[in-house]
């Protein structure tokens, strides 16, 4: 997956797959309440082991049950393809949670 930053087209499409994520200037952000406390952290061990194999880092809020989830490509200044792939991962690891 490239680390090239996407045009404002691509970004628009992608997004259109991804309902619940915002695109929050030149990241994506998802809110998202889990069943519990442990559940939560369940989530985030699990986007770990996926960010690790990706080799893509989310920023990650923890407050009680509700996640925060910021991303970006750092070395690129803005959205690459690893972005919205470790966005769908995300959402898989609460689909599964839940
Ligand atoms: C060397 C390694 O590939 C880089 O440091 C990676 C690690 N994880 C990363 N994660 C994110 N979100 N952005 C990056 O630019 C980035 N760079």
């Amino acid at each position: 997956m490239s680390r090239t930053r996407l045009t404002e087209d691509q970004i628009t499409a992608a997004l259109a797959d991804l309902p619940h994520w915002t695109r929050t200037g030149e990241a994506l952000t998802r809110t998202a309440e889990t069943a519990s406390f442990p559940t939560a952290i369940k989530v985030v061990d699990a986007v770990a082991e996926q960010a690790e194999a990706l080799d893509h880092h989310p920023d990650i809020d923890i407050r009680w049950r509700t996640l925060t989830f910021v991303l970006s490509t750092h070395s690129a200044g803005g959205l690459t393809g690893l972005d919205f792939t470790l966005a769908h991962l995300i959402d898989q690891a609460l689909d599964t949670a839940s």
